[in-house]
């Protein structure tokens, strides 16, 4: 472990990050690298499956668990529960503070963050939160009002913000994903074929039960051009495993934990557009096929996705208009003409932010940063 130096005094930090892939992933990779600089991290993350499946991987990693609270969407009576539910986990997150001596908080994203970093910055501790997504949510906005900086994943979201708060810093990669893997490695740890194209077709943390059946369809038609590797999310598990025993190029994992040979194993990649995820094909330089979860808040997904298509990396489909002919269709255009294929992996590559974790971490140790400005 690096010793920290006499400027950066070891720092006690804490770091909340559960809820989703999308917060939690980026999270791990601040804490390896806070970790790595010397300084004590602890991460708070919720008792959802998903977290506790993700975080599994990480045991030399501090994990603490709070309750995942969300705001009602209606105002209702179930208003009431929920300010007692945030009474809770803000009396707790002030426990947990003191017990770890904080001296900084750091919020990824989403309502999970909001209680530890109040619970802070009522304290006089210093606090961030991160927001990786193109359109910021509500939570973030809220928590962005009592941290002292708010740290980017891309420049368009700096308008929602206050602009002189903000420091555009790109959404980090976990520490396995820094390094790309070669190609028939990871298709032969992923037991794919050597001698086919892959496509990986992925629903964010959780899963896209309706994107994975557009797909299955897709691939009927498609079982001369390529193989599939669908990661299906815990849910719809059994029943892709089903619908697909009779495709054996149709290759399927309920959760991955090795998404670094994933990405490195594909020719092309047929994703939901949550931002974690994004940032990992910028950085392994995958062409996709963008199809926005439609029920994420405020549709902003689709604008991550525009982000992607806009800079000529991507493709982007609306779900309610998808048809298993357009997703085939897409595999053989990308597929069949590897100039277009490589200059779209190119643009996804300079969407890259390679330095995000250190720019992070550096934000965290400089205390007496004028960081108001990017
Ligand atoms: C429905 C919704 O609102 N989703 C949001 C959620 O996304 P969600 O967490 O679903 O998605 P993201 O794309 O941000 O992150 C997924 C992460 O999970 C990892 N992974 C995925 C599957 C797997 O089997 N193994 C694995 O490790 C991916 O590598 C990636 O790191 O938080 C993101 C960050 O605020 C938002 O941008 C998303 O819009």
């Amino acid at each position: 472990m690096t010793e920290p130096s006499l400027k950066h005094p070891s720092l006690n930090i804490v770091i909340a990050c559960g809820g989703t892939g999308g917060h939690l992933f980026p999270g791990i990779a601040v804490a390896q690298e806070l970790k790595k600089r010397g300084h004590r991290v602890t991460l708070l993350i919720s008792q959802k499956k998903v977290d506790a499946q993700a975080s599994k991987n990480y045991g030399d990693l501090d994990f603490r668990t709070i309750e995942a609270i969300a705001m009602p969407k209606i105002p209702s009576l179930s208003l009431l529960g929920f300010g007692v539910r945030l009474y809770k986990a803000i009396r707790f997150s002030r426990h947990l503070l003191d017990e770890v001596e904080a001296d900084v908080v750091i919020g990824m994203g989403g309502f999970t963050s909001f209680p530890p970093v109040y619970a802070a910055h009522r304290k006089g501790i210093r606090t961030y939160v991160h927001d990786s997504n193109a359109l910021p949510g509500k939570a973030n906005r809220m928590t962005a009002k009592c941290c002292t900086n708010v740290l980017l994943g891309i420049e368009e979201a700096r308008h929602y913000f206050n602009p002189a708060k903000c420091i555009v810093t790109g959404t980090p990669v976990r520490q396995e994903m820094v390094a790309r893997k070669d190609k028939n490695e990871a298709r032969a740890e992923l037991n794919l074929p050597q001698d086919r194209r892959v496509a990986l077709v992925m629903g964010g943390s959780q899963g896209a039960r309706n994107l994975n059946s557009l797909v299955i369809e897709a691939a009927r038609q498609c079982a001369d051009l390529c193989d599939f590797l669908i990661i299906t999310g815990s849910a719809d598990f059994a029943r892709v495993s089903q619908l697909t025993a009779d495709m054996p190029h149709v290759h399927v994992i309920e959760f991955c934990s090795a998404m670094a040979a994933a990405y490195a194993a594909a020719d092309v990649v047929i994703s939901r557009s949550g931002a974690s995820s994004l940032t990992e094909l910028a950085h392994m330089g995958k062409a996709a096929l963008l199809v926005p979860y439609p029920f994420a808040a405020d549709d902003h997904q689709a604008h991550n996705a525009r982000v992607f298509a806009a800079h000529g990396a991507a493709r982007m489909m609306r779900e309610n208009t998808l048809t298993p002919d357009d997703i085939a269709a897409f595999l053989n255009e990308v597929l069949k003409d590897s100039s277009l294929l490589a200059s779209m992996n190119e643009c996804a590559l300079r969407l890259d932010m390679p330095d995000a974790v250190s720019r992070i971490a550096n934000v965290i140790e400089h205390t007496d940063h004028a960081a108001s400005h990017d």
